[in-house]
């Protein structure tokens, strides 16, 4: 039997830790770290996410400033939104809800936000600099990931991890973590040939391909530890992942549930990635 790690229960201390230094920011009356959040439409999974995202400011102290536009703005006027909030000084991270609207170039909105307020860690600055090692923002949801595996216990230095999804938000970025700690990494994708097998080898194995219950105990080492990041709606609406945790949780050392595993870390992460921000803006 697996021990299930939940990201909601690791959430909750890495959130207080977090109100604590907020805490001492405001009783020495300096500035609020502030998230500014762009919703563009109506997407009500994007809605809920970016509710998330307030909240969770509000509970830890920061400010936040939730900018919600029509699904019919331009391209030149969202860019217009993002130069606005890289030049308001009381702003120390942007970040703009994806998926957009069709029409829109999300690549483009990314490109214009300043590197050092881009807590999404999606800028190419930022991706250049996780790929070099050196510092700056790294996407939010694979930094869960890792952290999970952190407080698991498990240090990737030497273990086969093996990476089910290579896109830029999550597969690619966190194989790249995987590698900067040392692991021997395999990523996979829809041409991958031998797949279960190929991911039967992982110590670690991190599914990201966004196909519910993909991930049945064929595709998994005994003892292994999986980090589910899919969060796919059945037909019934019920929120599933891509590993099928009835049949894996049996033969795996570790694992991560949907809901409440690797999502609630993605939120967290970006409160993490805000202070950061923060603290670089006031020359900490
Ligand atoms: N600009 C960004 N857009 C998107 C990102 C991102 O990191 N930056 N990631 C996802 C959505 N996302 C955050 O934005 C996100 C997804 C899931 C959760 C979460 O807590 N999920 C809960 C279940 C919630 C539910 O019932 O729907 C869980 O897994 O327990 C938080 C944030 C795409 N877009």
């Amino acid at each position: 039997m697996a021990q299930v790690i939940y990201g909601s229960e690791v959430s909750k201390d890495i959130r207080s830790e977090l109100s604590e230094q907020i805490a001492a920011l405001r009783a020495s009356g300096r500035r609020m770290p502030k998230l500014a959040v762009i919703l563009v439409g109506e997407n009500p999974a994007s809605l809920s996410y970016v509710t998330g995202k307030e909240k969770a400011c509000t509970q830890v102290g920061m400010e936040s400033e939730l900018i919600k536009l029509p699904a019919s703005t331009s391209q030149e006027e969202l860019m217009a939104v993002v130069r606005r909030l890289n030049a308001d000084p009381n702003v120390d991270g942007i970040l703009c809800q994806l998926p957009l609207p069709d029409g829109l170039d999300s690549a483009q909105v990314i490109r214009e936000i300043r590197p050092d307020k881009d807590v999404d860690g999606f800028h190419p600055i930022n991706v250049g600099k996780l790929h070099l090692k050196e510092d700056g923002f790294v996407p939010c949801t694979p930094l869960g990931c890792m952290e999970l595996l952190h407080r698991m216990g498990i240090n990737p230095a030497g273990k086969r991890a093996v990476v089910l999804g290579r896109s830029n938000l999550v597969g690619a970025p966190v194989a790249r973590l995987l590698l900067n700690e040392n692991a021997t990494v395999t990523i996979c994708h829809s041409k991958t040939e031998n797949l279960p097998q190929v991911c039967a080898e992982a110590d670690i194995l991190i599914a990201a391909v966004g196909r519910a219950k993909m991930v049945t105990a064929d595709y998994v080492k005994e003892g292994a530890a999986v980090i589910d990041v899919g969060i796919n709606r059945s037909a019934e609406g019920k929120l599933v992942g891509d590993v099928d945790f009835a049949s894996v949780e049996p033969k795996a050392g570790f694992i991560t549930p949907v809901p409440k595993g690797v999502g609630p870390m993605t939120i967290t992460m970006l409160l993490k990635n805000t202070l950061k921000a923060y603290r670089q803006h006031e020359g900490e």
